[in-house]
């Protein structure tokens, strides 16, 4: 049988409806500002759908272009001066960023009480602790789908998450922690994979290579929170066409699991929905405020 598909578009505009009705409680509206380093035509999709989102949801959105050429130390005198100023509560550094730029040392940069992205040190610790802190947009947006398709209480469901990236691997390995999931990390140095992802309860792969794991990873009846999204040739489209795949293989996994994300429509829409998320959770824990009810849901 089938598996039921679990609809992030549709989740992640609830998620954002959740959003507009939570900032129009607020004594104030919040700003996100996001800067953009070059030209990278991906990035500016990626931007303009952020701004509009943003705007979307009542909040300010403040848009700082830099040149391809611009110097670490102009990038960072652009975050400083974001800091500085007390309108601004979230600032979104756009990766990656030009060839020559240290973005870890850029990142490094955002006031922690901005960082919506949840990519500082200073967040990532507040996370491994256990501390309140701005959680990483992606992971968040996996445990999201996965309670959408389970049910609130994920404690004792096995996760496994193929992949340990900074952005997404590791930050979702302990995201699902804190649901007391048990939690294995998997990567490219794992034996038998398969059969590791086979455990899994709740797979999650994070990997990076188009449609890596088949049917074979995955247990009868689990649910798959594909976080791939990797663009590839799609000749049967016609000559020079691409389209995105997971790194988990659909049509196989489609006939093996309970639930399964798609690709596009499935943790992508939650990022940007989380990172509106995190935007009005920083301008509250920033400004005094108490976070309205309908994001504590
Ligand atoms: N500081 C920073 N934070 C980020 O969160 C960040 C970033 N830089 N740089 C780039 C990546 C990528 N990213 C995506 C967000 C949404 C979709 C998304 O909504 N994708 C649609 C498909 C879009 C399409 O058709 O191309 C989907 O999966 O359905 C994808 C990718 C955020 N990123």
């Amino acid at each position: 049988m089938a598996a039921s598909r679990i609809d992030g578009k549709a989740i992640a505009a609830d998620v954002r409806v959740n959003v507009a009705s939570a900032v129009k409680a607020l004594p104030s509206q919040p700003t996100l500002a996001v800067i953009l380093v070059g030209e990278d035509p991906a990035s500016q999709v990626y931007v303009n759908s952020k701004i509009k989102q943003t705007e979307e949801c009542g909040m300010r959105s403040l848009h700082r272009v830099l040149p391809a050429n611009a110097t670490q130390a102009e990038v960072e005198a652009e975050i400083a001066a974001l800091n500085a100023d007390d309108e601004v509560d979230g600032i979104l550094l756009q990766l990656p960023l030009p060839k020559g730029l240290d973005s870890d040392a850029a990142i490094e940069k955002i006031s922690p009480d901005k960082d919506v992205d949840g990519l500082t040190e200073a967040s990532a610790g507040r996370l491994v602790l256990g501390k309140l802190g701005l959680r990483p947009c992606t992971p968040s947006g996996c445990v999201i789908l996965a309670k959408r398709a389970l049910g609130d209480d994920l404690s004792g469901k096995h996760v496994v998450v193929v992949g340990r990236s900074i952005l997404v691997g590791k930050p979702a390995a302990l995201l699902f922690l804190a649901e007391n999931c048990t939690v294995t990390i998997a990567h490219s140095r794992t034996k038998d994979l398969a059969a590791v992802c086979r455990e899994a309860d709740i797979l999650v792969p994070a990997v990076g290579r188009p449609q890596m794991l088949t049917g074979e990873y995955v247990k009868a009846g689990a649910t798959v929170i594909d976080v791939g999204i990797n663009r590839i040739d799609a000749p049967e489209r016609g000559e020079g066409k691409s389209r995105l795949v997971g790194d988990a293989e659909f049509s196989s996994c489609e006939n093996i699991a309970g639930h399964i994300t798609p690709v596009p429509g499935g943790v992508g829409p939650m990022t940007i929905a989380c990172l509106l998320q995190n935007t009005v959770l920083a301008a509250c824990a920033r400004r005094g405020w108490s976070v309205p009810d309908i994001l504590n849901a």
